[in-house]
């Protein structure tokens, strides 16, 4: 049921309109009469009211005041209009200003008034549809950040979003009617010529019109903005087109993104060098052009000597600016169409390009040793770096980058053994292996001197505790060229070389102060083991030496724990059993290391005065393999027991492995699942508050470990 609120002091009018309506066949009305514009403005339900017949003469109000204060209230609600018959102006009046229709008191025939009123309710419900839609689209349009512009049949703009606005400058008002050429002035971004705006092409006829790459919108204020998008046109109801629409947007960041991600892909981030990658695809195609044109090119690896010693005592910044002096100067002494590039950290590579013969190579090796050489300035301190370059030829040493590359390396690594500071042209003769032993024998004679070796511990502990009982001290080899590294890369090395002597006794010397300084500090007394080469143990000198060191530390020997393996002690059992019965005498402890790859029989293991036996990892970590690994473990573990030695399982990575090991009554253990080798300050911090992880709680995985090799983690 239609509300109609009805506004007149004619009582006779409003029986009338009444009767009429309540008897319609048009729809049915339920009709409110008041008769002052007062009492219709205070009705209750205003926005119910589908339509308002009101004599614009009223008591309270006259004339056309009466509709404007009425539309004022209820905007959206159609208002007919009474007037008298001779007041025609006042009926035009209200017309104009939207009344939906005028009655006169001679327009009162039933069927007239009913068909208008239900007419005027009906379209009314469908424009406020379409109003809410429009203002819907409204709102939709004015948030995308896409710009919006349309236009009419001649090209004249009667549509703007706010994006638009922001895009071209132009506040909606100004551009309104304005062509669109004078709003979008497009030019190529290469060419900087105005390119027609693919709204007039649409205009005249095109389906739907991309833009051009390069396009450029000119901004009122001629700033430049890239653009990108396309164009439709509009049509009406019954397919006729009426205007055109585009849409565009700013690909400027999106641009400017994608040539970032397109330089970083191929460029060092520090030096602004070619990276690896793109260093690859230039020596691809050098490679390519040299075997057209029979010509040569060469490949030079460049490695710092030292560097890690300018970033250590410099910082880090300063090592960076450091390496980016060196790409300067690696730049400035080469030819343009040569490539510097850094490989990273601390490497280069130079390729250049139509080389004659190999001592054009050598020529600019040599300039490049020369320039490196020159004072770096860095934020006012004066670095000096030497360095290594190794060199290959293509296409006498490879044909393809990676091999090219690899032999360059290995040259270097010879270029660095030989002492730094030089090149070396790769050689059939080299490879990796010898020149890597190469460097280590010639860098292990410097690394005492220079203070380069540390120890790292490893804590022994009590399995059933959780207790520290001990820390195996473990030597790392801290080069200032390869950064750290670890006795299975340098340990033969020093057999074979004799330098395991020198290096063995420091380790002592400084395993035995380490202890002193850590019962100084009050910490629990825990024993230390120390490795010892079998080179180390055979020499005469071997249990002096050993003597000399307890009396010249004063620390305790009953603390001391050294780690003798199977094999080096069978090389002479005889020998080897007098030797270990002197250092029993000066009070050390005996551990023999790596129990189970060697003899491993009850017989000389009597003849030994051995304290200790130590489970090779290998069997551990097999432990629960099913295999013969448990037995072993097994028969060992039972093996000391019954000679009352103390058994200690290396290696315990896992929950797994600790169970299996309880449940074997083993009583010490050492490995990952406790702690990696760390520190001495990482060791004392344990020492001071206990494990992170207590073997009582199996379930701490691997990874949830505190400690790393090299410091608390
Ligand atoms: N003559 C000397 N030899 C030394 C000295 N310092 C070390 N070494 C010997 O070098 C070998 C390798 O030692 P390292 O790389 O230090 O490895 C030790 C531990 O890190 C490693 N370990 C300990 N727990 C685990 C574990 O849970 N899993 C796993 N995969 N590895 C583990 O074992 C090495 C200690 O082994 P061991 O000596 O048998 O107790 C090694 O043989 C050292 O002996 C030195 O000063 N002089």
């Amino acid at each position: 049921m239609s509300r109609v609120l009805l506004i007149t002091d004619d009582p006779a009018q409003a029986s009338a309109l009444s009767v009429i309506l309540r008897s319609s066949r048009y729809g049915s009305f339920k009709v409110t009469w008041v008769r002052t514009l007062s009492s219709a403005l205070q009705q209750a339900d205003l926005a119910g009211i589908a339509v308002v017949v009101v004599n614009l003469i009223l008591p309270d109000s006259n004339g056309i005041a009466t509709y404007d204060r009425l539309t004022a209230i209820i905007p959206h609600t159609p208002i007919v209009t009474i007037t008298a018959s001779e007041d025609e102006d006042l009926a035009l009046e209200a017309i104009r200003r939207g009344a939906r229709a005028t009655l006169t008191q001679n327009d009162f025939s039933r069927s007239m008034i009913t068909q208008t009123l239900r007419n005027i309710i009906q379209r009314n419900v469908v424009e406020l549809a379409y109003y809410k839609e429009k203002a819907r689209a409204g709102i939709v349009l004015n948030s995308i950040g896409d710009g919006v512009i349309s236009t009419d049949l001649e090209g004249r703009i009667d549509y703007l979003n706010i994006a638009a606005e922001e895009l071209t400058g132009w506040p909606r008002e100004e551009a309104n009617g304005h062509l669109i050429d004078d709003v979008m002035r497009i030019i190529n971004g290469k060419s900087r010529l105005p390119q027609p705006c693919p709204i007039n092409l649409v205009l005249q006829g095109e389906e739907k019109v991309g833009m051009k790459p390069d396009s450029i919108l000119v901004r009122r204020d001629m700033t430049e903005v890239p653009i990108e998008d396309s164009v439709s046109p509009v049509n009406d109801w019954s397919g006729l087109m009426t205007g055109a629409v585009m849409v565009f947007h700013d690909v400027g960041a999106a641009q400017a993104m994608n040539q970032k991600m397109t330089y970083l892909a191929q460029y060092d981030f520090l030096t602004d060098l070619p990276n690896r990658m793109l260093l690859n695809d230039r020596i691809a195609q050098s490679i390519k052009i040299a075997e057209r044109h029979n010509s040569m090119i060469a490949l030079l690896f460049l490695d710092l000597d030292g560097f890690k010693h300018i970033n250590d005592s410099l910082g880090h910044e300063s090592g960076d600016r450091f390496l980016q002096s060196v790409a300067r100067r690696l730049t400035d002494a080469v030819r343009k169409s040569d490539t510097v590039s850094r490989r990273g950290g601390d490497e280069f590579l130079i390729l250049l390009n139509d080389i004659k013969e190999p001592a054009n190579a050598a020529a600019i090796a040599d300039k490049v040793i020369a320039s490196l050489k020159l004072p770096h300035s860095i934020r006012g301190v004066e670095a000096f770096v030497t360095v290594s370059v190794g060199i290959s030829l293509c296409p006498t040493d490879g044909h393809d980058p990676e091999k090219l590359i690899k032999s360059a390396d290995t040259a270097m690594y010879y270029a660095k053994a030989n002492g730094g500071d030089n090149y070396q042209f790769f050689g059939k003769e080299m490879n990796t292996r010898a020149v890597e032993r190469h460097f280590i024998e010639g860098h292990l004679r410097q690394a005492l001197d220079a203070q380069e070796f540390v120890l790292h511990y490893q804590p022994l502990v009590n399995l059933q505790s959780g207790r520290i009982t001990g820390a195996e001290a473990l030597l790392r080899w801290n080069s200032a060229d390869r950064g750290l590294v670890f006795p299975p890369d340098f340990i033969t090395v020093a057999e074979d070389s004799g330098l395991i002597v020198p290096i063995g006794r420091w380790v002592l010397l400084e395993a035995c102060t380490q202890g002193r300084r850590w019962l100084h500090a009050g910490l629990p007394p825990v024993s230390i083991a120390v490795n010892i080469s079998a080179v180390e143990f055979r020499r005469r000198d071997f249990l002096e030496g050993v003597r000399s060191i307890i009396e010249g530390t004063g620390f305790d020997p009953g603390f001391l724990q050294l780690e003798i393996t199977e094999s080096a002690l069978m090389q002479d059992a005889k020998a080897g059993a007098a030797i270990l019965r002197e250092l029993k005498k000066l009070g050390v402890q005996i551990a023999l290391d790596d129990f189970g790859t060697g003899y491993s029989s009850l017989s000389y293991l009597k003849q030994f005065p051995i304290d200790i036996l130590k489970i090779d990892k290998s069997f551990v970590q097999d432990i629960d393999g099913g295999n013969d690994d448990g037995i072993i473990v097994s028969a060992v573990i039972a093996m000391g027991n019954s000679l009352k030695k103390r058994v200690v399982a290396e290696g315990i990575e896992n929950a797994a492995q600790l169970g299996f090991l309880h449940g074997l009554s083993c009583e010490e253990g050492q490995g990952y699942l406790f702690s990696r080798p760390v520190t001495s300050d990482a060791l004392a911090h344990l020492l001071a508050n206990g494990l992170p992880l207590r073997p009582a709680d199996p379930a701490m995985p691997h990874s949830e470990m505190a400690m790393v090799d090299g410091g608390l983690a």
